[in-house]
């Protein structure tokens, strides 16, 4: 028996309340799990446990639906007031997306050119990303692919990131009708600087693990590529040298030529093992097991405040801003993504410049004219 069961049975509450919402709270696309907490040397810990989020919706890149936000709102709740939980992992299912963000497809079919539906969605989106920053346990978001758009989001609002390193991190929303507004412009400056930033946020250049772990945007990642047998560094990204030959830092940044092609051939051979990552993570949660509840509690809540103060100044005027947008960029956006092909699934940027330059208003005709069927026809 443990030393403090016997003061612990004298004291406690014969019947303990439960401060859940919901009990139920089994949601298409999310799943939620308890896994027994360990010690740093593996061993399982009685009546302790990590809990497990992981969104469930591989086909789509773990794209959230609104169904999925709700059972993720639940998930953190639950989480967060379950008495035997030490920290809460949250994922994605499989080895290509920890979650490419909202569902275009949904957004496309349904939220389109619809704002006063996207307003009552947003107030479930901001929701779900409130509640990763004030979940009351540690979130350690584990990146088992690609981070993307509002995946990239609420990614961000978790405490800390551990990655495989053939995931890819960064925003989607100015190429498909969105404004980052959903965390990353008030996360990114503060976790790696207004410059890149910028960088990151406005241009839609996926940036991979390595770099992303290279500006601090994540806290570890581990090799996730096994070929032949033995673990090797992401092959499509410079590792193996810091500088090129002008003194610009070249770590992590994709390979070109001759480099990618054989780099190819590498990947070719190789396959994806998830055993690193999940060591990694279960490191960290034993890390964390071996600490005092409260003030770990208190010092991650203290530390989440320039990340939390950011998006509470911003979060109900960005929710305004993404309903009416939905009238007018994001509708020819995401249509543009879920009507398009894989090679041709981005609006005619160029022509919608110029028909703005034009004074054009945002008719039907304007957005129809934008999209990749439009360009086919002409
Ligand atoms: C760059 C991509 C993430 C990956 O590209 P690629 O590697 O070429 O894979 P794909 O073939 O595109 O994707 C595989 C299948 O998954 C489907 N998919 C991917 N992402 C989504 C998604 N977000 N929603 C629905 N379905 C998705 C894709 O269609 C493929 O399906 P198929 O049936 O054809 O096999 C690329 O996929 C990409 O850019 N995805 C979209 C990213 C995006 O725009 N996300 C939304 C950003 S906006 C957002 O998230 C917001 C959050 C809250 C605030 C407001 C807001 O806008």
């Amino acid at each position: 028996m443990p030393v403090t069961s016997a003061a612990r049975d004298s004291i406690a509450p014969l019947e303990l309340k439960n401060h859940d919402l919901v009990a139920d709270i089994d949601a298409p696309g999310v799943i939620y799990e308890k896994r027994p907490a360990r010690t740093p040397d593996g061993k399982v810990v009685p009546g302790l446990f990590n809990a497990w989020i992981t969104l469930d919706n591989p086909a789509q890149f773990n794209s959230y639906t609104t169904e999925m936000v709700k059972g993720t709102i639940s998930a953190f709740r639950n989480a967060s007031n379950a008495r035997d939980v030490v920290a809460v992992v949250f994922t994605g299912a499989g080895d290509k997306a920890f979650c490419t963000g909202g569902n275009t497809k949904e957004y496309a079919e349904y939220y389109a050119g619809n704002p006063q539906e996207y307003r009552q969605y947003m107030r479930l989106f901001n929701d779900m990303v409130s509640a990763i920053l004030g979940c009351d346990k540690p979130v350690i978001c584990r990146v088992n692919g690609m981070r993307i758009g509002g995946g990239q989001e609420i990614g961000m609002a978790c405490d800390f990131t551990v990655a495989q390193d053939m995931a890819r991190f960064g925003q989607a929303g100015p190429k498909h009708g969105s404004a980052p507004i959903g965390g990353a412009t008030d996360f990114l400056p503060v976790m790696i600087g207004c410059e890149m930033a910028m960088v990151s946020g406005s241009l839609c250049e996926p940036w991979s693990a390595h770099k992303a772990y290279r500006f601090g945007m994540i806290t570890d990642i581990v090799p996730a590529l096994k070929v032949d047998g033995e673990f090797v560094a992401n092959p499509l990204v410079i590792t193996d040298r810091w500088l090129d030959a002008y003194g610009r830092i070249v770590h992590g940044e994709p390979k070109t030529g001759a480099e990618l092609a054989a780099a190819k051939e590498v990947l070719k051979k190789g396959a994806v093992d998830l055993s690193l990552l999940d060591a990694k993570v279960e490191e960290l949660c034993a890390k964390i097991l071996l600490t005092f509840p409260d003030c770990f509690t208190k010092t991650i809540e203290e530390l989440r405040k320039p990340k939390i103060d950011a998006w509470n100044a911003n979060k109900e005027n960005s929710r305004a801003w993404l309903a009416l947008n939905m009238m007018t960029e994001a509708r020819a956006g995401f249509r543009a993504f879920n009507e398009g092909t894989k090679e041709d699934r981005e609006i005619d940027f160029v022509a919608l410049r110029q028909a703005l330059a034009a004074g054009t208003p945002w008719t039907d005709d304007l957005t129809e004219s934008l999209l990749p069927k439009a360009r086919a026809a002409r």
